[in-house]
């Protein structure tokens, strides 16, 4: 194809393998790059990843490789979907092979536990000399291969870089939005994975609708408040990447950490839920760290307590649920009122 965009996807797990799908429909060459040799050559024999998307036929134009050097040397854009927890390593690993000016991009909604950082602070550091991009919205992988219409927000400080992405992902399914807040982004994307194992729990106990609500509206609110204390633009919480992607995943049984939080709700422990889903739920490593930067610095989340109870330190929902309808804490207060003459908070 003219304009063709030579493209690499790090990680064949879910995720990477719906955006290289997305890229190679739009008539992008990319390099499906995993681990594994056996699912590579599977995956090249049958052009099905078995483990992840059994029902989704891969367009020719996906290669899968497990040779990292040649799919990164040759991409102009690099996707990078793996978990937060193996991020930073098998970045290190692969930054001899990436080029000065390269275009790489996290696709990862996670923390990393040394230092609080994002990933896209993890790529900076990793691979200096690169341009740095994160890609979030409500975006569930399943979803979007089967073409429902979609839209995600490319945060980037680099203009051609946020041109290139929405060039190489958009298409009449597939919208992508431009924001310069890479911060508040990627901190949106990680932290609804907390409330979304909520939403799962609450779900799974039969809750009504207006606890459903209750629930999404006062998450958006703590995430957000929680956001502009670590110095994120509240305002990118009211958009895709905040909110957006906070009912997509509180909402639907194809998120993960939903399902996981359903699990619970049911009555398995937390790691038989984990071990039962077999793919990555970053809600519940996200949780923890969350909970102890908000003990830090002081910030209400009082769902973020509540759940680290629940899921830790084995707490009864019930008791959980009761403790939080009586906190009195913030409780009588909808918004953290201004004191006079000062901006608004949440
Ligand atoms: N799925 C979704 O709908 C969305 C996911 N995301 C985010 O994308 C990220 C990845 O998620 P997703 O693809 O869904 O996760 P999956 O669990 O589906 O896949 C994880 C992938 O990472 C690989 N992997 C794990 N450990 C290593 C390692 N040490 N070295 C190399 N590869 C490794 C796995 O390989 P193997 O199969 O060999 O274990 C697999 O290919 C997460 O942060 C998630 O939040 C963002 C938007 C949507
Ligand atoms: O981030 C997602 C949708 O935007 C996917 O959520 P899960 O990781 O919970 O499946």
């Amino acid at each position: 194809m003219e304009n063709a965009i030579q493209t690499t996807v790090l990680g064949g797990g879910s995720f990477g393998t719906a955006m290289a799908q997305v890229l190679a429909e739009n008539g992008h060459p990319v390099r499906l790059w995993m681990r594994s040799a056996e699912q590579a050559e599977a995956i090249r024999h049958t052009r099905i990843n078995h483990q992840y998307f059994p029902e989704l036929e891969l367009d020719s134009l996906v290669e899968p490789t497990t040779d990292m050097g040649g799919a990164i040397e040759q991409a102009e854009l690099v996707f990078v979907a793996l978990p937060s927890k193996v991020f930073r390593d098998v970045i290190r690993n692969a930054a001899g092979h990436f080029r000065d000016q390269q275009m790489v991009v996290s696709l990862t909604k996670g923390i990393e536990r040394d230092g609080f950082r994002l990933m896209s602070q993890v790529l900076k550091e990793e691979l200096p000399g690169t341009r740095v991009g994160v890609l979030s919205g409500p975006n569930l992988a399943g979803e979007l291969v089967q073409h429902e219409i979609t839209a995600s927000v490319i945060a980037s400080e680099d203009r051609e870089l946020r041109e290139r992405v929405q060039q190489a992902l958009g298409n009449a399914y597939f919208r992508i939005y431009a924001n310069l807040d890479v911060y508040g982004v990627e901190l949106g994307g990680a932290l609804k994975n907390i409330y979304a194992v909520v939403s799962g729990l609450a779900d799974a106990r039969g809750m009504g609708e207006n606890t459903k609500s209750m629930l999404i509206t006062r998450s958006l609110a703590e995430m957000s408040r929680f956001a502009v204390s670590m110095g994120a633009n509240p305002m990118t919480f009211l958009g895709l990447a905040g909110v957006g992607d906070l009912i997509v995943t509180c909402s639907s049984s194809l998120s993960r950490n939903y399902r996981v939080g359903y699990a619970v709700g049911q009555g398995s422990t937390l790691d038989e839920a984990v071990t039962e889903l077999g793919q990555v739920a970053e809600g519940v490593r996200t949780l923890e760290l969350v909970h102890e930067k908000a003990i830090e610095l002081d910030v209400y989340m009082p769902l973020v307590r509540g759940l680290y109870q629940i899921l830790y330190r084995g707490a009864s929902i019930t008791d959980v649920v009761g403790a939080l309808m009586n906190a009195t804490q913030n409780s009588d207060v909808e918004f953290i009122l201004p004191r006079q003459g000062e901006g608004s908070a949440i």
